[in-house]
């Protein structure tokens, strides 16, 4: 029995679900425990200002390996500007400052000496609002391999097919890979996004709300995707949907105002909070 059923029969109560479909947690997430994974990334007293503003006041937190964690919370309550902490986006944000620490495999990105472009490779990141290349469907996925000097065709052609496999976008392009990735759809192209993120083989990905821009199949198949891709990349994913963090990650991060507040196994965390604040947001009381 799952740790959420046993305490059910305990108590002789049903878990408590908040109005949440936590159905799909059952695949993993009972036997989930932070103490048992690997660690990915390792935030440790996180501050960040943007000029005089702290958006960000004192981050710890481990994003285990090969899983994926959501980070919900209320709007501007900092999720996409420590997503975008992870591969130091916000280096391009006038005014940006930070202290503390980010280690990725043990190794503090914020040194002097980390090479910026190599790390965004091995973190690599998808946006809300997919922006392919206006190049053909194969230019996209082959962009950061050509960047990095590739060019022979054969591992060009493989790794292209591969991705595009990888993102489950191959059957619906194969036979039209020199098209613009212009005239994809809306999820084709975030699909296509993903390709070209994985083609340069990153450790991480980023995901900004990924799907909000998206109908609801469009949605559901980068849900699936997520639950495909994660056997081999550590995933991140900002969501304001917490239906969607409940269905695809195994950890989720609760933040308000700057502050991490809980973070857990997503069964737990929508299950059995652990703070009032935590529960407050994810039963609607505020957000
Ligand atoms: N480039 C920027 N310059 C100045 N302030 C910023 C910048 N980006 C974000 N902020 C501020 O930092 C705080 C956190 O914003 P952030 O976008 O990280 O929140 P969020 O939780 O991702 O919000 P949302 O869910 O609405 O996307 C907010 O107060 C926001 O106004």
């Amino acid at each position: 029995m799952t740790d959420v059923a046993n305490r059910a029969a305990e108590t002789a109560e049903e878990p408590r679900t908040h109005g949440i479909d936590i159905s799909s947690l059952a695949r993993v997430t009972d036997t989930l425990k932070l103490e048992n994974e690997k660690t990915s990334l390792e935030v440790k007293d996180l501050k960040l200002r943007y000029g005089d503003k702290e958006a960000l006041h004192g981050i710890d937190l481990v994003i285990p390996q090969k899983r994926v964690t959501a980070f919900i919370g209320p709007s501007g309550c900092g999720k996409s500007t420590l997503l975008r902490c992870f591969n130091r986006m916000n280096d391009l944000v006038d005014g940006c400052t930070i202290e503390g620490q980010i280690l990725l495999e043990n190794q503090n990105i914020y040194q002097r000496n980390v090479d910026v472009a190599d790390l965004r490779r091995r973190v690599g990141m998808v946006f809300q609002k997919p922006n392919p290349f206006p190049k053909s469907i194969y230019e996209n996925v082959a962009y950061g391999l050509r960047i990095q000097g590739i060019n022979k065709k054969r591992v060009l052609d493989e790794t292209v097919e591969w991705a595009l496999k990888s993102a489950a976008l191959w059957d619906e392009v194969k036979d039209r890979l020199d098209d613009s990735a212009l005239g994809l759809s809306g999820g084709q192209q975030q699909r296509l996004v993903i390709a070209r993120t994985v083609a340069v083989k990153p450790e991480v990905l980023l995901l900004d709300e990924p799907a909000s821009a998206l109908d609801p199949l469009s949605t559901l198949k980068i849900e699936e995707l997520i639950h495909e891709l994660k056997d081999e990349y550590t995933i991140v994913i900002v969501t304001h949907n917490m239906q969607q963090a409940a269905r695809v990650s195994d950890y989720t991060a609760f933040m308000y105002m700057g502050d991490m507040i809980e973070f857990g196994s997503t069964n737990e965390l929508f299950t059995n909070p652990a703070k009032k604040q935590t529960e407050d947001y994810i039963t609607g009381r505020y957000g």
